[in-house]
């Protein structure tokens, strides 16, 4: 019997965005209504798409991105089609967008995927460089080549990466923090993780199980104008493989760190000697000893609100995103989350009629799960760009949808100086005031694993090497297993937990 096709749809599904959130959604929605033209307008000639997915546990996932051309996606899906053009404007009112090509494009519904930029601790100066898409990314290693020392602001996932990788050149890595990879761990991670950065380099890296990152399609568009300002898509998993990230010494780490600090100001060369009445070269800056002494006159300078100052050839400001809703959504009435987000809501829809958001663009404002929370990565953008397409189909068929199970347990695998690092439900013990207990097996260079308790309850984890233990306490989490009877041994390597709880 052939099975029931879903109703035709009068109008259309565009979505706006060509990054793993926009790509997604539109896969979803072109399988689901295969006899329904699906828009996807991007302003970058190459997407982003998923391949070779795989569902590792309940909630941890892997898969590979690929930036391809918008022709491989067409291919794919015959009823997807791909336009490159910017959108300049939404209205809302009229059900229509319009783009910078002149055309005028009318939904029935609408997803908006565009993504997030830099938020740079400061705007318009050559020196300082935002790190978000391909472009950005060869900018900085073009300057990297050229460059002794750079300046790191910023603590989360970029300067993590960065700090690491990069070789041949200093780096002043300046955080808030008393601790580095405050969005990812505690200071005792942080610990466990710094002797890697004074280490050397080892010349074999460990093999690693994660997201991987290609760029086929970055290649075979090597020679399209794209024409799309800073609107590429954002970078993900080992976007710095394929970079050469050296500068022009040949020494593998030297990471000076300031803890506790932000930039008070920033000086170019000329500035800073009027500023400070002193003729140039200094005889060496604020630094410690692992700093090699200062002769140089730098291109530009950076004062630390702990009056340190540091001369260097350029400066990556690593601080976070802002969700790129300005200018085309100007005139609509979006409700924003704190962060600058369109706020959705359980059904990926925004405050406006018909419109949906997912990925980077948008903030999650229904009730979260007790282990979920929102972070912008690569798998949220997946998981929720395949969720709105499901609530856009749900609403035009007629049919209720339940949140879907992702946003039950937030699990993100990624990789930290070389180390596996999987972060589950609330690692961080985010949001349960003190009121909780953490349990710690650590055995240096190899293992560091953090377990968050409360009331005998597993409710977050930090697993940092090759601990095998993420399925496991993904369970442990998800079923709220009462564990209050195994005390310390729970993390006791000589006890197999799966055998317990199986
Ligand atoms: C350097 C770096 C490393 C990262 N590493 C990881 C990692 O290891 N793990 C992880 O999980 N996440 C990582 N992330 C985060 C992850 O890449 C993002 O969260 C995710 O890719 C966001 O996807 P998105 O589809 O929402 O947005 P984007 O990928 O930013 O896509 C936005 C799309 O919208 C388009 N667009 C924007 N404005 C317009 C407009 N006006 N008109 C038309 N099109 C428009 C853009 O061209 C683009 O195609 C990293 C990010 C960066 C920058
Ligand atoms: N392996 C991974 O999972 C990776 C994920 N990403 C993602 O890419 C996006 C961008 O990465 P990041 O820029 O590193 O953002 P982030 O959100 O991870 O970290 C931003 C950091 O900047 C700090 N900061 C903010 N404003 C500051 C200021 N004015 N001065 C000094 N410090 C300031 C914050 O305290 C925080 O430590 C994020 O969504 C991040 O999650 C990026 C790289 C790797």
């Amino acid at each position: 019997m052939e099975a029931a096709r879903p109703p035709s749809t009068a109008g259309r599904f565009v979505v706006v965005g060509g990054g793993i959130a926009g790509v997604t959604c539109a896969e979803q929605l072109a399988i689901q209504f295969p006899s329904e033209d699906i828009l996807l307008i991007t302003a970058h000639p190459v997407i982003k798409a998923v391949t070779n997915f795989k569902q590792v546990s309940k909630v941890l996932e892997e898969f590979d991105v690929e930036e391809q051309p918008k022709t491989m996606l067409e291919n794919r899906f015959p009823n997807i089609k791909v336009i490159q053009s910017e959108v300049k404007q939404l209205k809302s009112k009229e059900h229509c967008i319009l783009t910078g090509d002149g055309s005028q494009h009318v939904y029935k519904k609408l997803c908006l995927c565009a993504g997030a930029k830099p938020k740079l601790i400061c705007e318009g100066n050559p020196y300082v460089l935002g790190i978000r898409d391909t472009d950005s990314a060869q900018e900085f290693q073009k300057q990297l080549t050229k460059a002794k020392r750079v300046m790191i602001i910023g603590n989360g996932g970029i300067a993590l990466e960065l700090v690491y990788e990069i070789e041949g050149c200093e780096v002043i890595w300046a955080i808030k923090d008393k601790a580095i990879g405050n969005t990812f761990f505690d200071a005792g991670a942080a610990e466990f993780l710094t002797s890697k950065l004074i280490a050397e380099k080892p010349e074999a890296r460990i093999a690693h199980k994660r997201t991987r990152y290609t760029t086929e399609g970055r290649k075979k568009e090597a020679q399209t104008k794209s024409g799309a300002g800073n609107l590429g898509s954002a970078l993900g998993p080992d976007w710095h493989e394929g970079l050469n990230l050296k500068g022009t010494k040949e020494f593998s780490h030297k990471v000076h760190i300031e803890t506790m600090c932000e930039v008070k100001k920033i000086y170019l060369q000329e500035e800073f000697r009027i500023s400070k009445k002193k003729s140039l070269p200094f005889p060496r800056d604020h630094c410690n000893q692992s700093v090699t002494t200062d002769k140089e006159a730098w291109p530009v300078y950076v004062e630390l609100t702990n009056e340190k100052t540091y001369g260097c050839d350029f400066i990556v400001s690593a601080t976070g995103v802002i969700p790129n809703t300005e200018p085309f959504l100007c005139g609509n009435n979006f409700d924003l989350g704190e962060d600058g987000g369109l706020k959705v809501d359980a059904h990926m829809h925004t405050s406006v009629s018909d419109v949906y958001a997912a990925g980077d663009i948008c903030t999650a404002s229904w009730p979260p799960s007790p282990f979920w929370q929102q972070m912008r990565l690569w798998t949220q953008a997946r998981q929720m760009g395949w969720y709105a397409a499901k609530c856009m189909a749900a609403a035009i068929l007629g049919e209720s949808i339940d949140l879907d199970f992702s946003f039950e347990l937030f699990a993100h695998v990624t990789k930290f100086f070389n180390y596996k690092v999987v972060l589950l439900g609330k690692y961080n013990a985010q949001g349960l005031g003190s009121d909780h207990e953490l349990m710690l097996r650590c055995t240096k260079g190899q293992e560091y694993v953090k377990v968050v308790m409360q009331n005998g309850q597993m409710m977050g984890a930090v697993l940092i090497g090759e601990t095998d233990l993420e399925e496991t306490f993904e369970n442990l989490i998800l079923n709220q297993t009462d564990l209050s009877s195994y005390g310390e041994d729970l993390l006791d390597p000589n006890i197999d937990l799966e055998d317990y709880f199986d």
